[in-house]
């Protein structure tokens, strides 16, 4: 398999607005560039006005196109930031095991919540008491955890299973059940899991994701507890005490009822990969569903909305 490397230099303030660009188009991590060294002196390192990011894709039939696609986006939007000046996105190819090793050196251990601790298998760490770590390594499936919309979930799953100094559900009977919706790496069933969940169940449309997923879901030890598959939200059956949902503010709402439907009364909805300035549009479409909005938590341009069920 060969990958390109496809790379964006553009002002440092347009950085956020092409990193999400670039991680919704490759269903993958970005990486930036950020410092500019100019002598060997570590005290003149200093931050630089450009930053490149890049992306990376598979070099398919599709690729052209998707440059085509950055190179539009750049045109389209640069010029709303001062200083942006037009440069074509530089790509080069990478074999697969170049291309792994590019991801390596710039995937860290990351700290998420206060104690969630997402790790790549190939990074030691030592942790702090009762810190939970996730072993992930980033795959083609989106979510590495570095995501705003994966980190909004992350915590939002802490405040669910983290009560009291403890993880509830090791004593408490709830919350056991976690339906993930779209799990793409299964990153938010794996942390279900390691927080307390006893059973917890990954969906998701793409079957390449599953797969991702299982291997993840293997290398947390998880897989006693975590089912994955590719059913249709529509036609799962059963109640839960937890569901999540990290996709669009469309799917989101397009979903309301089979989501409100698969959770059981007093459980929390969590959803995720919505825009800010789509959180009205998302609150209306749930609004008159039989559920209360408990929290509204924002993580750049992203909101993350949690819900209990009413009855
Ligand atoms: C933004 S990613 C979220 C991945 C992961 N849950 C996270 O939080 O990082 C969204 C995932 O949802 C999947 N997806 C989109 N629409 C879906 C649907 N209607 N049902 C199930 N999966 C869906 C996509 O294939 C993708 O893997």
């Amino acid at each position: 398999m060969v990958w390109a490397e496809v790379s964006c230099t553009v002002p440092a303030a347009m950085v956020d607005e092409v990193a999400e660009f670039l991680i919704e188009l490759s269903g993958s991590g970005v990486s930036i560039d950020n410092l500019f060294l100019d002598t060997f002196s570590l005290d003149t390192v200093r931050e630089s006005d450009r930053k490149t990011v890049k992306a990376y894709l598979p070099a398919d039939a599709d690729l052209t196109a998707k440059i085509d696609t950055i190179t539009a986006f750049l045109a389209k939007h640069g010029p709303a930031f001062p200083d942006f000046t037009f440069l074509q996105p530089a790509i080069s190819l990478l074999r697969e095991e170049d291309w792994a090793n590019n991801w390596k050196q710039y995937f860290k251990p990351a700290r998420i919540g206060k104690r969630l601790v997402i790790k790549p298998t190939w990074e030691s760490f030592n942790p702090d008491p009762g810190d939970l770590i996730i072993e992930l390594d980033p795959g083609m499936a989106f979510g590495t955890g570095t995501h705003a919309t994966t980190r909004l979930c992350l915590e939002a799953l802490e405040q669910i299973f983290f009560r009291e100094g403890t993880w509830t559900n090791r004593q408490g009977p709830i919350p056991a059940t976690v339906l993930d919706v779209g799990t793409g790496s299964g990153i938010l069933a794996i942390a279900a899991a390691k927080m307390g969940g006893d059973r917890i169940v990954g969906l998701d449309i793409d079957p390449r994701a599953v797969e991702v997923a299982g291997e993840n879901v293997r290398q947390n030890g998880a897989a006693d507890r975590v089912e994955l598959g590719t059913t249709p939200l529509t036609e799962m059956k059963g109640q839960f005490d937890v569901v999540l949902a990290n996709i669009l503010a469309e799917e989101l709402v397009r979903l309301a009822t089979p989501l409100i439907d698969r959770l059981g009364p007093g459980g929390t909805l969590v959803l995720s990969g919505i825009l800010t300035e789509r959180e009205d549009f998302v609150r209306t479409g749930f609004a008159d569903h039989g559920v209360t909005l408990l929290t509204t938590t924002r993580h750049a341009e992203w909101s993350c909305l949690c819900y209990r069920r009413d009855t």
